[in-house]
Order: C-alpha cells, then structure tokens, then sequence
C-alpha cells in the first residue's frame, strides 16, 4: 500500500465562538495496559479509565492494534472516492428512501459544510461495492475497529464494578447497530462558514473517530469550555455516547462538540463511527446507578425508538438526547 505524505496541520479558528477555546487537554489511554498482563498495572489503567469517563467523556486511544498501513489505505481510499472528477458517480447514494443502507450528502449552507457517505457498518456491511479495493479496506477497517470497541465494551464495565460483559449484554452488542459517517471538509474547497459540523452529541456505546489532518473537531468539556482535539497520528479519538450516559444515569456523560472548517484552504478527511446497541435492545438507566441521590433522570426506549425520536431515521440519526432526559444531571 502507497504511504501518505505527513499531512498538513488544520489551524483551527476561535473567530465567533464565546465560550473559550484552549488547546488539547486530552487523556490519553494506552490500550494494551487495559490487558496488562501484570495485575498491578491492569487495575491502575482500569481506574485511569474510570477517571477519563467520569471527569471528561473523550479520550485518545493509542496502542489499539489496527495497523497504521491500514488507516492509511483508508484515507486514501476516501480522499478517491470524493475525487471532484467522480462526484457525478456518488450522487446514485443520494436518499432516496428512509431504508437506504448508503447514503451520500453535500452541504454548502451557513450550518453545514461537508461532503459525507454514511454506511451501515453493522450487524451487515453495507459498502459502496466500487471500487472493490476500497471496500475491502472499509470491510478490515470496521472488523478491527469493531474489536477494539468490544474490548472497551469489557474495560469500561469494570470500570464501573461489574463483570467485563455487562456493557456488551445491556447493550446487545453482538448485534450492535453502527452506522459510520465518512466525512470531507470543506467540501472539495467550497464552503459557506466556518462550520463544518453544528455542536451536537452522538447516539449509542461510544463513538470511534480517526482523521488524516489534525485539526477541526472541537469538544465542549464538561466544565463549559471548548477544547481543540489534536488527535495524535494514527490514534482514535473516542467520545462516549449518550446511550452510556442513559445506562449509567449521568455517570459517565456524553458531550457536545462540533468541526469548524478553516478558510477553506486544508482539505480533511474523518471517519465517525457510532457504535450503538442493537435496534430492538430497550436501553434505561440501570437500577444500579438509580437511588435517592439520583433519581431516574432518563425515559427507557428501544434504541431504535430513541433514534427516530428526533423526527429522522436511524441512519441520519442526531442525538435525541433531550427528549429522552427527565433531570438534568
Ligand atoms: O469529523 C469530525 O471530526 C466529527 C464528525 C462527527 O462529529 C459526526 O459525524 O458525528
Ligand atoms: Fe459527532
């Protein structure tokens, strides 16, 4: 596989944004000290990860075993895909239909500014089937993302105190929903703000997101400011989603945050994948997390009631959050 260029850096800008922005304040996560063979170290990065979940919600993984050349083909792949000579070809995803399991977008809009194929990438793959290398890349990507995922899955329950495949039950993973947004910005060089993605949470477990150029996606943490992420080369950001904060009733948060694009000058490539429950698994606080001191703060519904609970479908899905949320926590 051709090895990509060191990318070039995305700055990113603070021009109308209030709340203050600062420069990376991310955890790190070291992956394999999560399976640390020594006992010692296991429960040290357990508890660290406890920590990261509860005080931020996002964190960078690194050490997770997917192979950089892997990564690689895959911006590659895309940055093909979304070649401007090809757009005529890409436009047969448009949505046709709320069941189409591939969908492509370009918005140029003061609220939007992106070109994206969103995919099923679980319980079935579905891929645009040309060119075929490309989906063979996607087909090993979403394999090997998916396994790091289920071992977070076992990490984070022990986080919490239970048995490593208590997040994997009360989620039904094994036949978890993900849906996975293969995103360019500005798209091909147009744009028409400053706004790549408007602040928003994601659904479901958590959300997997690597990138070719660093720069763009901004997190509000939980103490009201606004972080820049410098995702290191090669690692995943990870953001839990708001189907943890349901399950755990507010324990371990979601977050908003947003991409801003820059002068239209730096084209970059990101990959969100949210990993969710299966569609028909009924997510609501668990009595665990539910007492005196914190009473129930969210409804209980299926996953897939929760997705079309903000009027779209379970594709173009949005964080119904708020519709969900009895108290504020
Ligand atoms: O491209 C990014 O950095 C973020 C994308 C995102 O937040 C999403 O697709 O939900
Ligand atoms: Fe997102």
């Amino acid at each position: 596989m051709a090895e990509i260029a060191s990318p070039p850096t995305l700055k990113p800008s603070s021009e109308s944004y209030s709340a203050k922005l600062v420069d990376d304040e991310i955890p790190t996560v070291d992956y394999c000290m999560l399976y640390s063979n020594d006992p010692d170290q296991e429960s040290l990065a357990i508890e660290h990860l406890g920590q990261v979940c509860q005080d931020y919600g996002f964190f960078y993984l690194v050490n997770h075993q997917i192979p950089e050349k892997l990564l690689d083909a895959l911006f590659k792949g895309i940055s093909e895909f979304f070649d401007p000579s090809t757009l005529e070809k890409r436009k047969v995803y448009s949505k046709k239909d709320p069941m189409d399991r591939i969908r492509w977008g370009q918005n140029y809009s003061s609220g939007e500014n992106r070109e994206y194929i969103k995919v099923i990438a679980h319980p079935q793959y579905h891929f645009p089937p040309n060119p075929s290398s490309f989906s063979d890349i996607l087909d090993e990507y979403y394999k090997e993302m998916r396994k790091v995922v289920m071992g977070l899955a076992k990490a984070v329950s022990k986080t919490l105190g239970f048995e490593e495949s208590y997040i994997e039950k009360a989620f039904n993973l094994k036949s978890g929903f993900d849906v996975s947004a293969m995103n360019l910005y500005p798209p091909n060089y147009v744009s028409k703000s400053r706004i790549g993605i408007p602040d928003h949470t994601d659904p479901g477990f958590i959300v997997t997101l690597v990138q070719d150029v660093n720069g763009g996606l901004q997190i509000l943490s939980h103490k009201g400011y606004w972080i820049n992420a410098c995702i290191p080369r090669h690692a995943i950001l990870i953001q839990l989603g708001d189907h943890l904060e349901i399950l755990t009733n507010g324990k371990y948060r979601s977050h908003i945050h947003r991409v801003a694009v820059d002068r239209n000058e730096v084209k970059r490539i990101s990959v969100a994948t949210l990993h969710g429950p299966s569609l028909d698994k009924f997510v609501s606080p668990a009595p665990e997390f539910v007492n005196e001191k914190h009473p129930q703060a969210y409804l209980g519904m299926t996953y897939k009631q929760s997705l079309e609970a903000n009027g779209s479908d379970e594709i173009d899905v949005q964080s119904s959050l708020d519709q969900i949320r009895l108290l504020k926590v």
